[in-house]
């Protein structure tokens, strides 16, 4: 089984994948879904967490450049990026989706200095818009972003896309598609359940 078949696998055996076929899940994005992959639970399992950490710095040592710093998405990507700054003995910061509005009004928490090539870790994409802001928050501190990289992805149409026009890089470490490939196997879904999600997934317009 490949890491992204596994990591998959897990994600459906602890319980993080959830589907209502009434639509009934709203996304951060405002799309109602009939699917929820609840990535935050994956912290909960010392053993998943270290497999996810452990694919994430591969996909950090497979690039050209070496980061300066991990950065991690508020809040979801925060415990997954402390692991992987942990593994790679890195600065970490965290990454607000917004500025708060209170004490020092800082959006970036940790240290970051003009100049510092960074990763972002993120648990899920749904149509990026997450991830992108905090990218282009580091970028605004004049911090190089060498990568988005995230546990899963829905691998909508739409989202290829915004990384590219944005100019980041964007890798996953597991999707939707290996996913519902596992839903399958384990007849937590039929063939025509699938095709209903597939489909679903496909015509999502953003
Ligand atoms: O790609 P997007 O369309 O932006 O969606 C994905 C984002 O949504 C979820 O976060 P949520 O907003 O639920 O907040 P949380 O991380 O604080 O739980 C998830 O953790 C991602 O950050
Ligand atoms: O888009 C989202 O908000 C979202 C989708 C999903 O499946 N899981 C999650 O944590 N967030």
């Amino acid at each position: 089984m490949s890491v992204e078949q596994k990591i998959a696998a897990d994600l459906h055996r602890i319980g993080a994948v959830q589907i209502k076929t009434d639509h009934s899940f709203t996304w951060t994005s405002g799309i109602k879904s009939p699917i929820y992959c609840d990535n935050r639970l994956t912290m909960s399992y010392p053993d998943i967490r270290e497999k996810i950490a452990d694919a994430f710095v591969t996909m950090i040592k497979q690039l050209d450049e070496k980061p300066d710093v991990i950065a991690g998405c508020a809040t979801a990507g925060i415990p997954h990026a402390a692991w992987v700054a942990q593994k790679l003995h890195l600065p970490m910061v965290y990454v607000r989706s917004s500025a708060k509005a209170h004490g020092k009004k800082n959006q970036i928490e940790g240290a970051i200095t003009k100049g510092q090539k960074s990763i972002v870790i993120e648990d899920l994409i749904s149509t990026g818009g997450s991830s992108i802001k905090v990218a282009d928050a580091l970028q605004q501190e004049k911090a190089e972003v060498l990568g988005v990289f995230a546990i899963f992805s829905y691998g909508l149409p739409k989202t290829k896309t915004s990384f590219n026009e944005e100019g980041y890089r964007v890798q996953t470490i597991t999707d939707f598609d290996r996913l519902i490939e596992v839903l399958v196997e384990n007849q937590t879904i039929s063939l025509k359940e699938k095709n209903d999600l597939i489909s679903w997934r496909d015509q999502l317009v953003l």
